[in-house]
């Protein structure tokens, strides 16, 4: 109930709406959806399918990836690896919506205890999509944990009833990383590394994707923060599924049930984690 005081009061004094780029991003950018042929990330009998995904920068002849594919069940996590510039990231951003690809597609389609589609695959929107780039805390604009985390949420537009389900999501996200003692009106910039990381988490988490994506997780972290923040990730596992991009294979393997190897020319193979 406190939590929802606080909320509601922030949300009805903000006047600026103040939007992180990922929001701006997320709205503005939309998946070409064309013909699907075969990348998977399941949910139950639902599964998240990427589709010969290729990529080629507008203006240039160079493609950044070639026609990947993958496959993740719901709830579990996904572990891409290879050498840097080998075409992760441009990889994770096209799954997130950020980017339109050449070819190829990601899409939601539903399976049978067969094992057969038993519908239509449904294009995956970016806003069923969280990302968290690489040093997210970098991209902190807000004073306060609370203005940070309600970055994104439209409060000049709707009533009391989409203030309560910000309230609800915004306490279930908190507690999904940790944070739910923090006080709301701390500075985001004084919270620890490993803090910092759980916020960004937060902030994707408020809006209760269906596919989280992380690039390098544990990135810039000490020791402590590193293990806190993998065990978070455990955690998180069982809400939701993780696609996560990293090189700490060893911090990560206990963690991972599949794996993919990026090579350089933007191939990707589904690969034992090399430990
Ligand atoms: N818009 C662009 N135009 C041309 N080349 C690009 C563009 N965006 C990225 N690249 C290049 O594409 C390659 C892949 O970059 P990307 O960041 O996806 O690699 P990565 O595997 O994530 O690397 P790292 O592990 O270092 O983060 C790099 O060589 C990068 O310089």
């Amino acid at each position: 109930m406190g939590t929802f005081m606080i909320v509601e009061a922030s949300l009805l004094g903000m006047n600026a709406l103040r939007q992180p780029f990922s929001y701006y991003t997320n709205r503005n950018i939309r998946f070409n959806f064309k013909k699907i042929e075969s990348l998977r990330i399941s949910c139950d009998h639902s599964c998240f399918e990427v589709r010969n995904l290729s990529y080629r920068p507008p203006g240039t002849q160079l493609y950044l990836l070639n026609e990947v594919s993958l496959s993740l069940t719901k709830r579990s996590f996904g572990l891409i690896f290879g050498r840097s510039g080998s075409g992760k990231t441009t990889l994770l951003q096209l799954i997130a919506g950020l980017n339109q690809p050449t070819s190829g597609c990601t899409v939601v389609q539903r399976y049978g205890d067969d094992g057969l589609p038993n519908q239509l695959a449904e294009s995956l929107l970016p806003e069923k999509v969280g990302i968290v780039f690489q040093f997210p805390e970098r991209y902190f604009l807000a004073d306060t944990v609370l203005e940070e985390v309600a970055f994104g949420w439209p409060k000049q537009r709707g009533g009391l009833q989409l203030k309560e389900h910000f309230a609800a999501n915004l306490r279930r996200a908190l507690k999904w990383v940790g944070l739910e003692g923090i006080p709301f009106d701390k500075d985001p910039h004084s919270l620890s590394g490993g803090y910092k990381r759980r916020l960004a988490l937060a902030i994707q988490l408020v809006r209760v994707p269906e596919l989280l994506i992380l690039d390098e997780p544990l990135a810039g972290l000490d020791w402590k923060a590193r293990a806190d923040v993998a065990k978070l990730l455990k955690h998180l596992k069982r809400e939701l599924t993780l696609l996560v991009v990293s090189h700490d294979l060893k911090e990560l393997a206990f963690l991972v049930d599949q794996s993919w190897r990026m090579e350089v020319g933007g191939i990707l193979k589904e690969e034992p984690i090399p430990l």
